[in-house]
């Protein structure tokens, strides 16, 4: 495996902290600890929201021992205490790297922090680069004075190459006139298996349940459902392509986005409950469903990245049986076209799972070797 030879020739270390041992964190860790040695990795540190471990020159834990050892801790979790340690460990020809697998504003908000100290932060966490543009200004000025880099690629698409696409067409000078698609593994699996083009079908909330089950949605499901997933990620991209850095100043909440979410049903804390009460609601969606089945077609819920008519949107649309947004995905699959000058009439098209915590793992995992 050339990638693999190629880190044996790393003398660098690369002392990392996790925090977040959720669905996606246990699975970056099992990826991490089977890196086939000669490993540079340490991992120094774990934090769950209760309970955290650390020690400077690496833990003692294997794929079997991390849970207990951590569960049997005692010791809780203070970012700041992180901060101060992961800090001391930054020294020449050793990388100390944050890996944010939660969903938390407060480990999001931190990064600027993490980096000036000289921190790398990998994170699939999509909080930090989609909330108010005041904290992605700071983050990249943290990144630039300090030379850390943070890297996000699991944000978008999860493991697919849809960052470092855009950042690849953006860096060799290529115009990027629009990025559409459907980039919520969520809505992808439940619009999928909901509306195939015939009237009838399983209900919403039990496909919405599934989905949940199969991890695919974000802690809360809510958050998938109002939209606010798929605007986020848009923002995530709208901030890489120049003409756009600074187009939406609040964020996710500047995109014009569509919530599929019952009024009845903002604000219900629980994710257990929202999901209690979903069926309530499935007569309206077995009604969308029917009128677009009606028209030969089906419901896609879909984002656009408009440069040229500075659009940006997620919506639910409705396409005909025949177009690819209705033929070409299945299960939780995202797809994402890149119209560019260079590509013309043609777009850059990725597709492929966008949801799940073995992908979403890999996108975390294939940042940490980027940064090798
Ligand atoms: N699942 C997927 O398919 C994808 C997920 N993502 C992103 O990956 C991230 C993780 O998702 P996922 O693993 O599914 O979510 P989970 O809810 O399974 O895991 C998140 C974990 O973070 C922990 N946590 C929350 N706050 C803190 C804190 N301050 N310190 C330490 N731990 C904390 C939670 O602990 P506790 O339970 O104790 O509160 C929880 O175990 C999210 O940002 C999500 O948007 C991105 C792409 C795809
Ligand atoms: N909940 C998200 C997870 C990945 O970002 C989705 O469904 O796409
Ligand atoms: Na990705």
């Amino acid at each position: 495996m050339a990638s693999v030879l190629s880190l044996a020739s790393t003398t660098k270390t690369f002392r990392i902290a996790v925090v977040g041992v959720g669905l996606v964190g246990n699975e970056f860790i099992k990826q991490l600890l089977a890196f086939p040695a000669p490993s540079p990795f340490r991992l120094v540190s774990l934090s769950s929201s209760k309970a955290t471990v650390f020690h400077p020159d690496g833990l003692s834990v294997s794929a079997a021992s991390w849970k207990d050892e951590l569960a049997s801790s005692g010791r809780k979790p203070d970012l700041q205490v992180l901060l101060r340690e992961l800090a001391a460990l930054v020294k020449p020809g050793q990388e100390v790297v944050l890996v944010d697998n939660t969903s938390s504003n407060d480990v999001a908000a931190l990064y600027p922090q993490f980096l000036k100290f000289g921190v790398n932060v990998i994170t699939p966490n999509k909080k930090a680069f989609s909330s108010e543009l005041s904290l992605y200004e700071s983050i990249l000025a943290a990144s630039l004075e300090s030379g850390a880099k943070f890297l996000n690629e699991a944000t978008v698409g999860a493991g697919l190459p849809i960052i470092s696409t855009l950042k690849d067409l953006v860096a060799t000078g290529d115009n990027v006139l629009k990025i559409e698609g459907v980039f919520s593994g969520t809505m992808s699996y439940i619009f999928n298996e909901f509306s195939t083009g015939k009237e009838g079908g399983p209900s919403f909330s039990s496909v919405v349940s599934v989905a949940r089950e199969k991890g695919y949605t974000e802690p809360h499901p809510a958050d998938d459902l109002n939209g606010a997933d798929v605007a986020r990620k848009l923002t995530i991209l709208s901030r890489f392509i120049p003409p756009l850095r600074t187009a939406l100043p609040n964020g996710y909440q500047s995109v014009s986005t569509k919530s599929l979410v019952p009024p009845q049903l903002e604000g219900i804390e629980s994710g257990d409950e929202f999901i209690k009460r979903l069926p309530e609601f499935d007569a309206q969606f077995d009604k969308m469903r029917a009128d677009a089945a009606k028209e030969g077609k089906v419901l896609r819920f879909a984002g656009v990245v408009d440069v040229q008519a500075g659009i940006i949107k997620a919506d639910l649309e409705k396409y005909p049986v025949t177009h690819p947004f209705a033929t070409a995905l299945g299960g939780s699959d995202n797809i994402i076209m890149f119209h560019t000058e260079r590509y013309g009439a043609r777009p850059l098209v990725v597709q492929g799972a966008g949801a799940g915590a073995a992908v979403t793992a890999m996108g975390v995992m294939s940042d940490l070797l980027k940064l090798v």
